[in-house]
């Protein structure tokens, strides 16, 4: 196990040649967003660019497009269809479960078709990012458990449909992968919950990043939160076996674990437990994927920058003001400070 250090982590930035174009630094195809979580678009998008990518594509339902596109020119939008979800109401006593009405709402779940539309995309991206605020449609805790009542007007499963088609379509490809939030939400359900549940071991796409806080690997492990904070190195390496990816542990000294080596993280704080940080911090590792980092060495950056930026946001704003947004603005203040160490060969 090993701390990660400014020397080392200087050393992994990618070069940035003057002899350059978009394309040379990477296109992220970031899969994000829902009616409810339009931030998360676009946190993990915009993030993605402030790390150097050349071009980020954000595909989500139209509504979430249209709300990132009117706060920044910056990102591509991809909009995808969507299909129109038939609400049960049940009766308000919920011990019988009679339905008392249906009714069709658009909630802006994305048609699973979509990834067809998707493909030329899931083809020319140097990296995919899925899962920020991708919304499952009901509470985590309801939706992994399968023992559990639908409230009156439960989402039966959000973009659960939608997720495992892309996972399907993502099985077989090559490229860098992040899952995050809700993406990690539909494995754990798929793992542990689903009538579908796999026979052998779910391995996920090759070079992929899981970027679980402790609930989430919680979750996908099916233990408890307690036993994972008593062993965090322990569990993030366990998981990155069994799953076969890169394991990024959030949380105070978070954990990175390929399943052979770990190393923990010795930037942020507490400014940095507020809503949609993690969003950033996906699209940071995203960003540095795009510019040809591998999985561990882009998980390693992306983290100490983000804490990095987080504790530069916080000796700024204080540790009580600092907003998911404002690291956005961190992001080249934490580069420039890293750049300012005369890089080591490792
Ligand atoms: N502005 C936005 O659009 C935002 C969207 N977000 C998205 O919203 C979706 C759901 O996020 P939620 O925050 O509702 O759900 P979470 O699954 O992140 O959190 C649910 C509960 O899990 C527990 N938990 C979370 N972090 C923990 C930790 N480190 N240790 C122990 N327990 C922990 C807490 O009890 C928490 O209330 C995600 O897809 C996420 O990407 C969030 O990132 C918040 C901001
Ligand atoms: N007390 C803390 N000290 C250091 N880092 C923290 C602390 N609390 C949260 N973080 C970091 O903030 C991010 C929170 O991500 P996450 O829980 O996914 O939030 P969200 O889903 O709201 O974006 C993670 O990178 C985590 O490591």
């Amino acid at each position: 196990m090993q701390t990660l250090t400014k020397e080392y982590i200087t050393s992994l930035l990618p070069m940035r040649p003057d002899n350059s174009h978009k394309a040379t630094f990477g296109h992220v195809l970031n899969i994000a967003g829902s009616m409810h979580y339009r931030g998360a678009a676009y946190l993990s998008s915009l993030s993605a660019l402030r790390t150097g990518a050349g071009y980020v594509t954000l595909a989500s339902s139209p509504g979430v497009c249209q709300s990132v596109s009117a706060l920044t020119p910056n990102i591509v939008m991809r909009p995808l269809p969507t299909r129109p979800v038939i609400y049960a109401e049940l009766s308000p006593q919920m011990t019988d479960s009679v339905c008392i009405g249906l009714q069709s709402i658009d909630t802006e779940s994305i048609d699973e078709k979509a990834v067809i539309q998707l493909h030329d995309l899931l083809e020319k991206a140097s990296v995919i990012t899925v899962g920020s605020g991708l919304s499952i449609g009901q509470s985590k805790d309801e939706f992994n458990d399968s023992t559990a009542p639908l409230s009156s007007m439960a989402i039966a499963e959000g973009n659960h449909c939608f997720f495992l088609a892309l996972l399907g379509a993502l099985q077989t490809r090559s490229q860098s992968m992040v899952f995050d939030a809700d993406a990690l939400n539909f494995i754990s359900h798929f793992l542990h919950h689903s009538p579908r549940k796999p026979q052998t071991p779910l391995h996920l796409p090759k070079n992929s990043i899981i970027t679980p806080h402790p609930k989430e690997l919680a979750r996908l492990l099916n233990i408890d939160v307690e036993a994972i904070q008593a062993d965090r190195v322990h569990y993030a390496t366990e998981a990155a076996k069994q799953l076969n990816t890169i394991v990024l542990l959030k949380g105070y000294h978070t954990v990175i674990s390929d399943g052979e080596y770990a190393f923990i993280n010795p930037t942020g704080n507490n400014a940095l437990a507020k809503a949609g940080s993690g969003d950033v911090l996906t699209g940071i590792i995203g960003g540095f994927c795009a510019q040809g980092l591998s999985p561990l060495n882009a998980t390693c950056l992306g983290v100490y920058l983000h804490g990095l930026a987080g504790d530069l946001a916080a000796q700024a704003l204080s540790e009580y003001s600092v907003l998911a947004s404002d690291l956005l603005d961190y992001i080249p203040k934490a580069i420039k400070q890293i750049t300012n160490v005369k890089p080591i060969n490792v």
